[in-house]
């Protein structure tokens, strides 16, 4: 695309200085003859200290806030609101994807990979959807692994094209605090947003839970008037805030339990909920629900019908994730009778609630929970399975490093609560010791007697936590999810997965390996 096609209004452009733009970059380690680059005063650096590098790598075009050297054979633009100038040109050299699809977000704390998961696997049934998050980034039978959970504005709206080119005619997009707060996604044009729930995480970002919830309310102040906002009215923290933000229709949905309450930290201040609303206050209600080890099910009110819904996915937390789905899905087109059916055998999402079977006469389940409201969710949820029978509890998981560290010792003591025995190990150490990761963790595991172990390789401590269990237990492994990649000092090196590594130890456990 013309340079000055970029530029519609700067006449100057057009002529001579004209150029054809043969891709865009914030990165002057990717750029290639003929790019237009960025350049972006980041946390770490200012990108306006590349312009020199960008042109020695052949760049067309560099666009700036701030004086750059300028050198022969590139063209300088200068612009005074870089977010929005990258945001409307990445934008429109990919000829506006967004507007082509159908556009679901979803941000919250927990719950936004499942509940985008479940959309577009659902709501393809209806319309080819697509998948961007921190699982993949998934169309029809493709997929990839994502460097973040929402990429810079150019892989976005890149993403997004190579999904309209294979014939996405939607698409369900996991959208972060962090991407809010860098502006990534400014220029996609949602039809419909979701907020899961909001409790405490990522606050070595932005520092307090205001400025976090603030950060996540951009998605819906920015929703245009015509779309539709999906809020979780039992989650009490956000619900008023974005009521009252949003310029568009909203829709709402509950459950007749409500939401355990939390305090700033995170911490459930058990015994109080949110007020538990009705099928007249609550416009996609749950109720009626029962629980399985297997699944779910429950009747949920809409407009005055009630429709028996079944689902194989497990725990109270994804009957809201279910909701949130349902409420986009159907907001959007389509009939909730059609979605009934697939909803029964909704496709595993991968690493969450994941049981791994290798014929053994104990659970074990792998999980991506890594905030104190996931550990409260997912080790609630193993105590109920245990409850009945006596069983224990085991589990395997650290913290990452130079990411959020308050949170350290109070996943520490939520996990000794519940556990009967931790094994501490490493996580996405990012060049952090894990025996110091470990050491914050066990500040709160020690407020409690469950029996902890430190064992820094990932895949003994997995062996370890299923050797403790025995007939009827639960072992937990948790944090990361389906990833087959660990963060280390130098960026990401492979990890077998911790469902791999669960699959060899109980096959050694059971004599099938040695
Ligand atoms: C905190 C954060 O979000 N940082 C992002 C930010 O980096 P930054 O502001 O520190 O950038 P910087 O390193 O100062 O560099 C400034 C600019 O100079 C450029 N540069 C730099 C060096 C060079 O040689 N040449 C060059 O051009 C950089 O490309 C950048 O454009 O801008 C970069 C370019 O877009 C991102 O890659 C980077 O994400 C980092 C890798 C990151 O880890 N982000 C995490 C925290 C994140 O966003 N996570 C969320 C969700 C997490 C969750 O849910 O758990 C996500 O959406 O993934
Ligand atoms: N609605 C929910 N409320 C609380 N916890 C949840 C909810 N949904 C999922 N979880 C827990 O959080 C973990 C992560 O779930 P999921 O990946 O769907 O969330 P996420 O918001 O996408 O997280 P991230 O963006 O960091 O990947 C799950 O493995 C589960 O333990």
């Amino acid at each position: 695309m013309l340079l000055s096609k970029l530029f519609p209004d700067r006449p100057e452009l057009r002529g001579r200085m004209d150029v054809d733009i043969a891709g865009l970059t914030l990165d002057s380690r990717t750029v290639k003859p003929g790019y237009l680059f960025f350049c972006i005063k980041g946390y770490e650096t200012d990108g306006h200290r590349f312009a020199g590098k960008a042109h020695d790598a052949g760049a067309a075009a560099i666009v700036c806030t701030e004086p750059v050297e300028e050198l022969p054979g590139t063209v300088y633009i200068h612009v005074e609101d870089m977010n929005a100038e990258i945001n409307r040109i990445s934008d429109l050299y990919f000829g506006r994807p967004s507007r082509h699809m159908t556009m679901f977000g979803a941000t919250g704390t927990n719950g936004k990979s499942t509940l985008t998961s479940v959309i577009s696997d659902v709501y393809s049934h209806y319309r080819p959807c697509g998948y961007m998050g921190t699982i993949a980034i998934r169309y029809g039978d493709y997929s990839r692994v994502p460097n973040l959970t929402t990429p810079d504005q150019i892989e976005t709206h890149s993403n997004l094209k190579e999904m309209v080119d294979h014939g996405m005619e939607a698409c369900a997009m996991e959208v972060s605090s962090q991407g809010l707060d860098r502006g990534r996604v400014d220029s996609v044009d949602f039809d419909c947003a979701v907020f899961t729930n909001l409790t405490h995480d990522h606050l070595d970002y932005h520092k307090t839970m205001e400025r976090y919830l603030a950060a996540k309310e951009r998605l819906f102040t920015n929703l245009k008037p015509e779309a539709v906002a999906v809020l979780n009215a039992d989650d009490v923290i956000s619900i008023d805030a974005l009521k009252r933000d949003i310029r568009c229709r909203f829709v709402t949905y509950g459950t007749d339990q409500g939401q355990e309450l939390t305090d700033e930290n995170g911490y459930p201040v058990h015994g109080t909920h949110s007020p538990v609303g009705s099928p007249d206050t609550i416009d996609y209600f749950a109720q009626e629900i029962q629980q399985s080890a297997t699944g779910c099910t429950f009747t949920l009110c809409h407009a005055g019908k009630t429709y028996r819904v079944t689902t194989n996915l497990a725990a109270l937390y994804n009957v809201y994730n279910l909701l949130g789905a349902i409420a986009a899905m159907h907001e959007c087109g389509m009939p909730i009778e059609e979605m009934l059916p697939y909803l029964e055998h909704v496709a595993q999402v991968d690493g969450r609630m994941d049981r791994v079977e290798e014929g053994q006469d104990f659970t074990v389940i792998v999980d991506y929970a890594h905030t104190p409201d996931g550990y409260e969710k997912i080790f609630g949820y193993a105590k109920e399975i245990t409850e009945k029978n006596g069983g224990h509890i085991y589990a395997a998981f650290g913290c990452p490093g130079k990411r959020d560290t308050v949170k350290r010792p109070i996943m520490g003591e939520i996990a000794g609560r519940y556990a009967d025995g931790v094994v501490l190990t490493s996580q996405d150490p990012r060049g952090s010791d894990p025996r110091e990761i470990a050491e914050d963790i066990l500040e709160g595991v020690r407020k409690t007697d469950c029996a902890w172990e430190f064992e820094p390789d990932r895949e003994k401590a997995i062996e370890k936590a299923i050797r403790h269990a025995g007939p009827g237990d639960v072992v937990l492994t948790l944090g990361k999810g389906g990833e087959s990649y660990m963060y280390h000092e130098e960026g990401r090196r492979p990890w077998m997965t911790d469902k791999a590594a669960c699959q060899k130890a109980l096959r050694k456990l059971l004599g099938k390996e040695k």
